[in-house]
Protein backbone atom coordinates (compact mmCIF):
# COMPACT_ATOMS: atom_id res chain seq x y z
CA UNK A 1 0.00 0.00 0.00
CA UNK A 2 1.41 3.49 -1.30
CA UNK A 3 2.42 5.71 2.37
CA UNK A 4 0.31 8.42 2.88
CA UNK A 5 1.94 11.72 2.93
CA UNK A 6 0.52 14.57 4.10
CA UNK A 7 -0.46 17.48 2.08
CA UNK A 8 1.77 20.06 4.23
CA UNK A 9 4.94 18.36 3.51
CA UNK A 10 3.88 16.12 -0.07
CA UNK A 11 3.44 20.13 -1.22
CA UNK A 12 6.57 22.18 0.07
CA UNK A 13 7.57 24.41 -2.28
CA UNK A 14 10.68 23.47 -3.70
CA UNK A 15 11.35 26.86 -5.56
CA UNK A 16 10.77 30.32 -4.08
CA UNK A 17 8.45 31.04 -7.57
CA UNK A 18 6.26 28.44 -5.62
CA UNK A 19 6.17 30.09 -2.37
CA UNK A 20 2.66 31.89 -1.80
CA UNK A 21 2.05 35.05 -0.65
CA UNK A 22 5.55 36.23 0.25
CA UNK A 23 6.48 37.92 -2.59
CA UNK A 24 8.55 40.79 -1.24
CA UNK A 25 11.01 38.45 1.08
CA UNK A 26 11.32 35.92 -1.96
CA UNK A 27 12.31 38.88 -4.46
CA UNK A 28 14.55 40.11 -1.87
CA UNK A 29 16.41 36.86 -1.59
CA UNK A 30 16.75 36.33 -4.72
CA UNK A 31 18.01 39.69 -5.45
CA UNK A 32 20.71 39.42 -2.34
CA UNK A 33 21.49 35.88 -4.15
CA UNK A 34 22.08 37.60 -7.32
CA UNK A 35 23.82 40.74 -6.21
CA UNK A 36 25.64 38.79 -3.62
CA UNK A 37 24.26 40.61 -0.97
CA UNK A 38 22.69 38.02 0.92
CA UNK A 39 23.58 38.74 5.02
CA UNK A 40 24.94 36.12 7.61
CA UNK A 41 22.76 36.44 9.74
CA UNK A 42 18.96 36.15 8.69
CA UNK A 43 15.78 36.50 11.19
CA UNK A 44 12.64 35.24 9.50
CA UNK A 45 9.88 36.08 12.04
CA UNK A 46 6.06 35.57 11.71
CA UNK A 47 3.54 33.42 12.44
CA UNK A 48 3.47 29.60 12.22
CA UNK A 49 2.71 27.86 8.65
CA UNK A 50 3.69 30.99 6.70
CA UNK A 51 6.23 29.06 4.61
CA UNK A 52 9.79 30.75 7.34
CA UNK A 53 11.66 26.86 7.64
CA UNK A 54 10.43 26.37 3.66
CA UNK A 55 12.27 29.09 2.65
CA UNK A 56 15.02 28.89 4.55
CA UNK A 57 15.70 25.58 3.02
CA UNK A 58 15.07 26.99 0.07
CA UNK A 59 17.76 29.69 0.21
CA UNK A 60 20.30 26.90 1.36
CA UNK A 61 20.02 24.59 -1.73
CA UNK A 62 20.13 27.82 -3.98
CA UNK A 63 22.97 29.57 -2.70
CA UNK A 64 25.19 26.11 -2.64
CA UNK A 65 23.88 26.01 -6.15
CA UNK A 66 25.04 28.72 -7.91
CA UNK A 67 28.11 27.59 -9.93
CA UNK A 68 27.51 24.48 -10.02
CA UNK A 69 25.95 22.44 -13.36
CA UNK A 70 23.97 20.04 -11.76
CA UNK A 71 20.38 21.38 -10.52
CA UNK A 72 19.32 18.77 -8.58
CA UNK A 73 22.28 18.16 -6.52
CA UNK A 74 20.39 19.64 -3.55
CA UNK A 75 23.40 19.80 -0.93
CA UNK A 76 21.05 18.74 1.85
CA UNK A 77 24.03 17.87 3.74
CA UNK A 78 25.11 21.52 3.85
CA UNK A 79 21.85 22.50 5.74
CA UNK A 80 21.78 22.27 9.99
CA UNK A 81 18.59 22.68 11.27
CA UNK A 82 18.38 22.43 14.71
CA UNK A 83 14.89 23.19 16.72
CA UNK A 84 16.12 25.44 19.55
CA UNK A 85 12.35 24.44 21.48
CA UNK A 86 14.61 21.10 22.49
CA UNK A 87 17.83 22.09 21.90
CA UNK A 88 18.00 25.16 24.12
CA UNK A 89 20.71 24.90 26.54
CA UNK A 90 24.57 26.73 26.54
CA UNK A 91 26.16 23.42 25.84
CA UNK A 92 23.72 22.63 22.31
CA UNK A 93 24.71 26.21 20.90
CA UNK A 94 28.64 25.52 22.06
CA UNK A 95 28.11 22.05 20.06
CA UNK A 96 26.34 24.25 17.31
CA UNK A 97 29.80 26.58 17.17
CA UNK A 98 32.63 24.45 17.17
CA UNK A 99 31.10 22.36 13.98
CA UNK A 100 30.42 26.01 12.11
CA UNK A 101 33.82 26.57 12.05
CA UNK A 102 34.77 23.48 9.79
CA UNK A 103 34.39 23.99 5.97
CA UNK A 104 31.74 22.41 4.08
CA UNK A 105 33.47 19.98 2.12
CA UNK A 106 31.03 20.35 -1.09
CA UNK A 107 29.24 23.06 -2.29
CA UNK A 108 30.06 27.45 -0.92
CA UNK A 109 28.23 27.09 2.57
CA UNK A 110 26.60 25.58 5.19
CA UNK A 111 23.57 27.03 6.48
CA UNK A 112 21.86 26.84 9.52
CA UNK A 113 18.78 26.63 10.38
CA UNK A 114 17.58 27.67 13.49
CA UNK A 115 13.87 27.11 14.13
CA UNK A 116 12.21 28.90 17.51
CA UNK A 117 15.22 30.64 18.41
CA UNK A 118 12.91 32.38 20.84
CA UNK A 119 13.51 29.53 22.91
CA UNK A 120 16.62 29.45 23.49
CA UNK A 121 18.06 30.37 27.24
CA UNK A 122 19.80 33.53 28.36
CA UNK A 123 23.07 31.91 28.57
CA UNK A 124 22.81 30.31 25.45
CA UNK A 125 21.88 33.42 23.50
CA UNK A 126 25.01 34.92 24.53
CA UNK A 127 27.15 31.89 23.90
CA UNK A 128 25.94 32.53 20.50
CA UNK A 129 26.32 36.60 19.80
CA UNK A 130 29.88 36.37 18.80
CA UNK A 131 29.65 33.51 16.46
CA UNK A 132 27.12 35.42 14.90
CA UNK A 133 28.66 38.58 14.90
CA UNK A 134 32.01 37.03 13.09
CA UNK A 135 30.58 33.90 11.54
CA UNK A 136 33.07 32.37 9.18
CA UNK A 137 32.52 33.00 5.59
CA UNK A 138 31.29 29.92 5.06
CA UNK A 139 28.34 29.84 7.55
CA UNK A 140 25.19 31.90 6.78
CA UNK A 141 22.81 32.35 9.81
CA UNK A 142 18.71 31.48 9.41
CA UNK A 143 16.96 31.92 13.00
CA UNK A 144 13.54 31.37 12.37
CA UNK A 145 10.65 32.73 15.25
CA UNK A 146 6.79 33.11 15.53
CA UNK A 147 7.88 35.43 18.86
CA UNK A 148 10.38 38.16 17.47
CA UNK A 149 9.76 40.41 20.42
CA UNK A 150 11.45 38.03 23.37
CA UNK A 151 14.72 37.62 20.96
CA UNK A 152 16.97 40.04 22.71
CA UNK A 153 18.29 43.11 20.81
CA UNK A 154 21.99 42.19 20.83
CA UNK A 155 20.51 39.39 18.46
CA UNK A 156 18.15 41.61 16.58
CA UNK A 157 20.74 44.22 15.66
CA UNK A 158 22.85 41.75 14.01
CA UNK A 159 20.60 40.23 11.97
CA UNK A 160 18.69 41.23 8.57
CA UNK A 161 14.93 40.75 9.38
CA UNK A 162 12.37 39.49 7.08
CA UNK A 163 9.05 39.94 8.15
CA UNK A 164 6.30 37.26 7.03
CA UNK A 165 2.98 37.77 6.55
CA UNK A 166 -0.28 35.93 7.20
CA UNK A 167 -1.42 34.12 4.11
CA UNK A 168 -4.17 35.76 2.87
CA UNK A 169 -7.61 33.88 2.25
CA UNK A 170 -7.85 34.23 -1.45
CA UNK A 171 -4.20 32.91 -1.52
CA UNK A 172 -4.55 30.36 0.81
CA UNK A 173 -7.61 29.32 -1.53
CA UNK A 174 -5.57 29.35 -4.74
CA UNK A 175 -3.11 27.35 -3.52
CA UNK A 176 -5.91 24.92 -2.04
CA UNK A 177 -7.54 24.68 -5.62
CA UNK A 178 -3.87 23.43 -7.06
CA UNK A 179 -3.50 21.01 -4.37
CA UNK A 180 -7.14 19.40 -4.63
CA UNK A 181 -6.63 19.27 -8.51
CA UNK A 182 -3.45 17.64 -8.30
CA UNK A 183 -4.87 15.19 -6.56
CA UNK A 184 -8.27 14.82 -8.35
CA UNK A 185 -10.61 16.22 -5.50
CA UNK A 186 -13.40 18.26 -7.04
CA UNK A 187 -14.54 21.12 -5.01
CA UNK A 188 -16.91 23.76 -4.77
CA UNK A 189 -15.24 27.00 -4.83
CA UNK A 190 -17.04 27.86 -1.16
CA UNK A 191 -15.77 24.93 0.66
CA UNK A 192 -12.42 25.80 -0.04
CA UNK A 193 -13.28 29.33 1.02
CA UNK A 194 -14.61 28.19 4.69
CA UNK A 195 -11.43 25.63 4.70
CA UNK A 196 -9.22 29.27 4.20
CA UNK A 197 -11.03 31.08 6.43
CA UNK A 198 -10.51 28.24 9.34
CA UNK A 199 -7.04 28.24 9.16
CA UNK A 200 -6.38 31.56 10.13
CA UNK A 201 -3.46 33.07 7.68
CA UNK A 202 -1.48 29.61 8.18
CA UNK A 203 -1.05 27.49 4.94
CA UNK A 204 -0.02 24.84 7.04
CA UNK A 205 -3.26 24.92 8.89
CA UNK A 206 -4.36 25.15 5.44
CA UNK A 207 -3.65 22.05 3.94
CA UNK A 208 -4.07 19.89 7.57
CA UNK A 209 -7.55 21.29 7.57
CA UNK A 210 -7.64 20.51 3.65
CA UNK A 211 -6.74 16.60 4.35
CA UNK A 212 -8.95 15.69 7.21
CA UNK A 213 -11.93 16.96 5.53
CA UNK A 214 -10.93 15.08 2.54
CA UNK A 215 -10.83 11.97 4.35
CA UNK A 216 -14.11 12.81 6.03
CA UNK A 217 -16.12 13.72 2.92
CA UNK A 218 -13.96 11.94 0.05
CA UNK A 219 -12.98 13.22 -3.27
CA UNK A 220 -16.00 15.83 -3.77
CA UNK A 221 -15.84 19.30 -1.37
CA UNK A 222 -19.15 20.96 -1.48
CA UNK A 223 -19.75 23.58 1.12
CA UNK A 224 -22.09 22.14 3.09
CA UNK A 225 -19.84 19.06 4.13
CA UNK A 226 -17.28 20.84 4.86
CA UNK A 227 -19.24 23.49 7.00
CA UNK A 228 -20.73 20.25 8.30
CA UNK A 229 -17.48 18.70 9.50
CA UNK A 230 -15.32 21.41 10.69
CA UNK A 231 -18.26 23.30 12.62
CA UNK A 232 -18.49 26.34 10.29
CA UNK A 233 -22.01 28.14 10.20
CA UNK A 234 -22.55 28.52 6.77
CA UNK A 235 -23.09 32.18 5.62
CA UNK A 236 -26.32 30.59 4.32
CA UNK A 237 -27.71 30.91 8.01
CA UNK A 238 -26.58 34.49 8.54
CA UNK A 239 -28.48 35.58 5.04
CA UNK A 240 -31.43 33.43 6.83
CA UNK A 241 -31.26 35.34 9.62
CA UNK A 242 -31.02 38.78 8.43
CA UNK A 243 -33.72 37.83 5.93
CA UNK A 244 -35.79 37.45 9.35
CA UNK A 245 -34.47 40.68 10.55
CA UNK A 246 -35.20 42.78 7.79
CA UNK A 247 -38.76 40.80 7.74
CA UNK A 248 -39.01 41.77 11.56
CA UNK A 249 -40.31 37.92 11.98
CA UNK A 250 -39.68 37.99 15.91
CA UNK A 251 -41.03 34.68 16.07
CA UNK A 252 -38.95 32.59 13.33
CA UNK A 253 -35.84 34.44 14.35
CA UNK A 254 -36.09 32.99 18.29
CA UNK A 255 -36.62 29.29 16.00
CA UNK A 256 -33.77 30.22 13.92
CA UNK A 257 -31.69 30.79 16.85
CA UNK A 258 -32.75 27.75 18.90
CA UNK A 259 -32.10 25.61 15.61
CA UNK A 260 -28.63 26.97 15.65
CA UNK A 261 -27.89 26.20 19.58
CA UNK A 262 -29.59 22.67 18.66
CA UNK A 263 -27.04 21.91 16.39
CA UNK A 264 -24.07 22.69 18.50
CA UNK A 265 -22.85 25.80 17.61
CA UNK A 266 -21.89 28.58 20.13
CA UNK A 267 -23.96 31.57 20.86
CA UNK A 268 -21.03 33.81 20.87
CA UNK A 269 -19.58 32.18 17.67
CA UNK A 270 -22.80 32.58 15.95
CA UNK A 271 -23.02 36.46 17.43
CA UNK A 272 -19.26 37.09 16.09
CA UNK A 273 -20.20 35.74 12.94
CA UNK A 274 -23.51 38.18 12.97
CA UNK A 275 -21.93 41.13 13.64
CA UNK A 276 -19.25 40.07 10.57
CA UNK A 277 -22.05 39.57 8.26
CA UNK A 278 -23.46 42.97 8.35
CA UNK A 279 -19.62 44.64 7.80
CA UNK A 280 -19.72 42.65 4.69
CA UNK A 281 -23.13 43.72 3.72
CA UNK A 282 -21.28 47.21 4.67
CA UNK A 283 -18.74 46.84 2.37
CA UNK A 284 -21.24 45.74 -0.41
CA UNK A 285 -22.05 49.47 -0.28
CA UNK A 286 -19.88 50.89 -2.03
CA UNK A 287 -17.49 50.26 -5.40
CA UNK A 288 -14.31 50.94 -3.46
CA UNK A 289 -15.05 48.28 -0.69
CA UNK A 290 -16.62 45.58 -2.38
CA UNK A 291 -13.36 44.61 -2.73
CA UNK A 292 -13.22 43.73 1.26
CA UNK A 293 -15.57 41.09 0.84
CA UNK A 294 -14.04 37.82 1.57
CA UNK A 295 -16.36 35.74 0.10
CA UNK A 296 -16.01 33.07 -3.21
CA UNK A 297 -17.11 34.78 -6.61
CA UNK A 298 -20.43 32.82 -6.55
CA UNK A 299 -21.53 33.68 -3.60
CA UNK A 300 -21.01 37.55 -3.80
CA UNK A 301 -23.92 38.11 -5.50
CA UNK A 302 -25.86 37.05 -2.77
CA UNK A 303 -24.88 39.38 -0.37
CA UNK A 304 -24.97 42.03 -2.80
CA UNK A 305 -28.96 41.47 -3.11
CA UNK A 306 -29.05 41.28 0.33
CA UNK A 307 -27.01 44.97 0.96
CA UNK A 308 -29.82 46.35 -1.18
CA UNK A 309 -32.15 45.98 1.45
CA UNK A 310 -30.60 47.40 4.13
CA UNK A 311 -29.76 51.26 4.78
CA UNK A 312 -26.11 51.99 5.62
CA UNK A 313 -27.28 53.68 8.68
CA UNK A 314 -29.20 50.99 9.94
CA UNK A 315 -26.21 48.59 8.86
CA UNK A 316 -24.23 50.38 11.36
CA UNK A 317 -26.22 50.33 14.01
CA UNK A 318 -26.69 46.77 13.52
CA UNK A 319 -22.95 46.23 13.92
CA UNK A 320 -22.80 47.94 16.73
CA UNK A 321 -25.83 46.22 18.25
CA UNK A 322 -23.97 42.59 17.24
CA UNK A 323 -20.66 43.65 18.54
CA UNK A 324 -22.28 44.88 21.66
CA UNK A 325 -23.76 41.39 22.67
CA UNK A 326 -20.34 39.91 21.42
CA UNK A 327 -18.62 41.72 24.44
CA UNK A 328 -21.02 41.00 27.10
CA UNK A 329 -21.46 37.48 26.02
CA UNK A 330 -18.93 36.25 28.55
CA UNK A 331 -20.23 38.17 31.82
CA UNK A 332 -23.71 37.42 30.73
CA UNK A 333 -25.59 35.31 33.45
CA UNK A 334 -28.15 34.20 31.03
CA UNK A 335 -26.50 34.32 27.32
CA UNK A 336 -29.31 33.13 25.39
CA UNK A 337 -31.45 35.68 26.47
CA UNK A 338 -28.66 38.46 25.58
CA UNK A 339 -28.59 36.93 22.27
CA UNK A 340 -32.55 36.78 21.88
CA UNK A 341 -32.67 40.39 22.49
CA UNK A 342 -29.85 41.24 20.91
CA UNK A 343 -32.00 39.74 17.55
CA UNK A 344 -35.23 41.68 18.62
CA UNK A 345 -33.07 44.54 18.86
CA UNK A 346 -32.15 44.11 15.60
CA UNK A 347 -35.22 43.20 14.31
CA UNK A 348 -36.87 46.13 15.44
CA UNK A 349 -34.06 48.10 14.21
CA UNK A 350 -35.73 47.73 10.36
CA UNK A 351 -39.11 47.88 11.83
CA UNK A 352 -38.81 51.55 13.15
CA UNK A 353 -36.48 52.96 9.94
CA UNK A 354 -39.35 51.94 7.71
CA UNK A 355 -41.30 53.70 9.78
CA UNK A 356 -39.55 56.84 10.15
CA UNK A 357 -38.26 56.59 6.63
CA UNK A 358 -41.22 55.75 4.18
CA UNK A 359 -39.02 55.37 1.07
CA UNK A 360 -38.59 51.37 2.49
CA UNK A 361 -42.07 50.98 3.13
N1 LIG B 1 3.91 30.60 1.76
C1 LIG B 1 3.65 29.31 1.53
N2 LIG B 1 3.41 28.86 0.26
C2 LIG B 1 3.13 27.56 0.03
N3 LIG B 1 3.08 26.62 1.00
C3 LIG B 1 3.32 27.01 2.27
C4 LIG B 1 3.63 28.36 2.60
N4 LIG B 1 3.81 28.45 3.90
C5 LIG B 1 3.64 27.24 4.41
N5 LIG B 1 3.34 26.35 3.43
C6 LIG B 1 3.04 24.92 3.62
O1 LIG B 1 3.07 24.65 5.03
C7 LIG B 1 4.12 23.75 5.37
C8 LIG B 1 4.86 24.28 6.59
O2 LIG B 1 5.50 25.50 6.28
P1 LIG B 1 6.81 26.02 7.03
O3 LIG B 1 7.43 24.88 7.81
O4 LIG B 1 7.66 26.71 6.03
O5 LIG B 1 6.17 27.04 8.02
P2 LIG B 1 6.89 27.95 9.12
O6 LIG B 1 6.52 29.36 8.79
O7 LIG B 1 8.31 27.62 9.23
O8 LIG B 1 6.08 27.51 10.41
P3 LIG B 1 6.56 27.31 11.95
O9 LIG B 1 6.85 28.66 12.49
O10 LIG B 1 5.35 26.70 12.59
O11 LIG B 1 7.74 26.37 11.89
C9 LIG B 1 5.00 23.67 4.14
O12 LIG B 1 5.50 22.36 3.99
C10 LIG B 1 4.06 24.01 3.00
O13 LIG B 1 3.38 22.85 2.55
Amino acid sequence: MEQFVVSARKYRPQTFKDVVGQQTITNTLINAIDNNHLAQALLFTGPRGVGKTTCARILARKINQEGYDDPNEDFAFNVFELDAASNNSVDDIRNLIDQVRIPPQTGKYKVYIIDEVHMLSAAAFNAFLKTLEEPPRHAIFILATTEKHKIIPTILSRCQIFDFKRITINDAKNHLAEVATSQGVSFEEDALQIIAQKADGAMRDALSIFDRVVSYCGNNLTRQAVAENLSVLDFDYYLKVTDLIIQNDIPNLLLAYNDILAKGFDGQHFVTGLASHFRNLMVCKNPATVQLLEVSEESKNLFYQQALKLDQYVLIEAIGIANECDLKFKNSQNQRLLVELCLMQLASLTQNTEKKNPVHS
